[in-house]
This record gives C-alpha cells, sequence and structure tokens, in this order.
C-alpha cells in the first residue's frame, strides 16, 4: 500500500506504508497521516480502492476519486455504492476509455459474491435478481420479531455492530437496499439504472405489532429488493413464512438469482461489517489483470 486517506489526511509513501502506524496516527491525530488527503490520488499505485461514504446524486466524492484514478488508467475497487449505482454509465466511459478495470463486488451483499457469480454465469442468462440487501434493516427487522425491542433500541445496536450506513436513514428508509438493486440492474442490463429507477419503500413504518401479528401466522417481514424481468426495480417491507429462503436473520444477506440454465440460484451470507466488506475488497484486488 503506497497510499492511504482519510477525511482530512493521508499516508503516502511509494517504498510502502505501515498501515498499523497509520492507523495508530489516526488514534492520536485524528488522521492517518500529516499529508494532504488529496495526494493519495496522486500517488504512485496500481489500484485505488475507494471506501469513502455512499452519497446520492452526483455521488461525490468517490466519483471524482474514481474519474482520477481511471484517468491515470488505474484500477478501481470500490466498496462506496455511489458511483456505480448513480453514475454507472459515466463510471464505465471512463473505463472503456483507458486501461484501467473497475470491480464492485463489496457494494453488494458484503462478503458474498453476488457481483462474481452473475459474471461467471454470464449477465445475459441471469433474468431477475431478489433478495434481502440490507444487513441493518435485517438486523432491526430479526430483532424487532424475536426480542419485542423497540426500534430506535435495535438501530443503536446495529450501529454499533459497524455495519449501519454513515448516515442510518439510508439503511431504514431503503435507499441502500435500492442502490444495491440499482447495481444489480446495471450489470444485469449492461447499465441505465440509479436510484430515481427504483421505486422504494423502508421499514421505518412497520410497527413491532405488525412482527407479532405477523408471526401469530407463521410469518415475518423482511426489507426485499428486487430486479424483476421487466427490468423494473423496486425495494420494499414484504411478508415471507419464517421458512422461507428469503427470512435470513441478523446482519445476513440473501440474494435469489433466476437463472436459463441453472434455474434459481440461492446465496446467502454475512451481508454487512468491515471485516466481511474488506473480504470482498481483496477477492476484488485478487482478480485485477498486473498493470
Ligand atoms: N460497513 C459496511 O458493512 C459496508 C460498507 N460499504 C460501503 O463502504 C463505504 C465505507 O463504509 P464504512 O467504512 O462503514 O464507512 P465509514 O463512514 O465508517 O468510513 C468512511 C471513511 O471515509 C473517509 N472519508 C470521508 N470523506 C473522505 C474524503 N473526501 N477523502 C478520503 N476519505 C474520506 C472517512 O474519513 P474520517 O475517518 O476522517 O471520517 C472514513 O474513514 C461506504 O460507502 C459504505 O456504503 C459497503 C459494504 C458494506
Ligand atoms: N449499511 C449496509 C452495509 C452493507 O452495504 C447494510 O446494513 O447492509
Amino acid at each position: 500500500m503506497t497510499a492511504f486517506a482519510d477525511s482530512t489526511g493521508a499516508a503516502v509513501d511509494a517504498d510502502g506504508i505501515d498501515a498499523e502506524a497509520a492507523l495508530e496516527h489516526k488514534e492520536r491525530v485524528g488522521s492517518v497521516g500529516e499529508a494532504d488527503a488529496a495526494a493519495a490520488l496522486g500517488a504512485d499505485y496500481d489500484c485505488l480502492v475507494e471506501a469513502t461514504p455512499t452519497t446520492l446524486g452526483d455521488a461525490h466524492p468517490g466519483f471524482e476519486h474514481v474519474e482520477a484514478a481511471l484517468e491515470r488508467d488505474r484500477h478501481v475497487v470500490l466498496a462506496n455504492k455511489g458511483p456505480v449505482a448513480e453514475r454507472y454509465d459515466d463510471v464505465m466511459a471512463l473505463a472503456d476509455a483507458g486501461a484501467g478495470e473497475v470491480r464492485f463486488e463489496a457494494t453488494v451483499g458484503g462478503a458474498i459474491p453476488v457481483i462474481a457469480t452473475i459474471e461467471g454465469m454470464d449477465p445475459s442468462h441471469v433474468t431477475a435478481a431478489r433478495g434481502v440487501l440490507n444487513g441493518t434493516a435485517n438486523f432491526v427487522l430479526s430483532r424487532m420479531a424475536a426480542e419485542g425491542l423497540g426500534y430506535e433500541h435495535v438501530l443503536a445496536e446495529a450501529q454499533d455492530l459497524g455495519v449501519a450506513e454513515a448516515d442510518p436513514t439510508f439503511d431504514v428508509d431503503g435507499t441502500d437496499a435500492a442502490l444495491k438493486c440499482a447495481i444489480l440492474a446495471n450489470v444485469l442490463h449492461g447499465g441505465g439504472y440509479s436510484l430515481d429507477d427504483v421505486d422504494v419503500q423502508g421499514i421505518r413504518d412497520v410497527p413491532s405489532s405488525a412482527l407479532e401479528l405477523a408471526a401469530e401466522d407463521g410469518r415475518t417481514v423482511r426489507l426485499i429488493g428486487e430486479v424483476t424481468a421487466d427490468g423494473d426495480v423496486r425495494v420494499g417491507p414484504r411478508l415471507v413464512t419464517e421458512h422461507d429462503t428469503l427470512a435470513v436473520t441478523g446482519t445476513q444477506n440473501i440474494v435469489q438469482l433466476e437463472t436459463t440454465n441453472a434455474g434459481r440460484l440461492n446465496i446467502s451470507g454475512r451481508g454487512a461489517g468491515g471485516p466481511e466488506t474488506a473480504s470482498a475488497v481483496l477477492a476484488d484486488v485478487g482478480r485485477l489483470p498486473e498493470r
């Protein structure tokens, strides 16, 4: 690693950075290094890992970071969903114009290999996708149902686990799941989608009484996102039976892919969290060609 930045500073060294020392510097001083944060963009590197907070619309500052790397023919690996959910076509045009590749496994489903599976099948053989795509909302719904706990209390627990977005309304209002669905739609249809194309409803208005009522009937509520065979994209709370494949618990995610050759694939696993997300980022780095 030759550069490492946060919002207020950067550590840059072409001979390699001591990550432990940079993190210790952040603990002590509040930033990973003394250099200007923007200095990391001009550093000597092969691949930029973009993991700034996901933002909507112009996807600032993530998009500009991606642009700076691709214009220098560097590879990009994203954990940040903004650039590939909101500006997929712009990102791919930049990649097509140069020698850098863009990968973004971590943006959908945390540690589980959703994008790699679609690539492996070939997107033209995947007709639809649906699933539980937000670990925070799933944690909140499953804890509320299992423990009868209040919404605010459970959301605070999810924030402590490090799975909630910097702005947790993204999670509970369905925005994060919608961004992931827009990314899936872009992968399946070769671009053209953003958050504006997703019909979104979150879980904020799901009362614990609705979960109790559903449980009496052997059912529960899950925040389900889907890209339909017609290309429609939507996210909302849905009733599912307690034993349904989609009724994963805690921060687990599940993605169901409808495929022409393999039928329905179910891929589930840890969909959020620091080590989980880092594993997907590193898997992408390993998939990049040598520069
Ligand atoms: N956490 C998870 O489970 C998952 C997260 N993601 C995505 O990964 C990204 C990171 O998530 P997470 O680590 O949880 O988020 P955090 O909010 O914990 O961390 C974001 C980091 O970005 C830094 N940052 C902010 N602005 C800039 C900037 N202009 N230049 C350089 N660095 C900047 C922040 O610096 P500072 O420390 O100074 O504030 C902080 O270190 C988000 O886009 C999120 O949506 C994707 C999958 C799973
Ligand atoms: N906040 C997101 C992180 C993973 O993208 C979640 O809860 O699923």
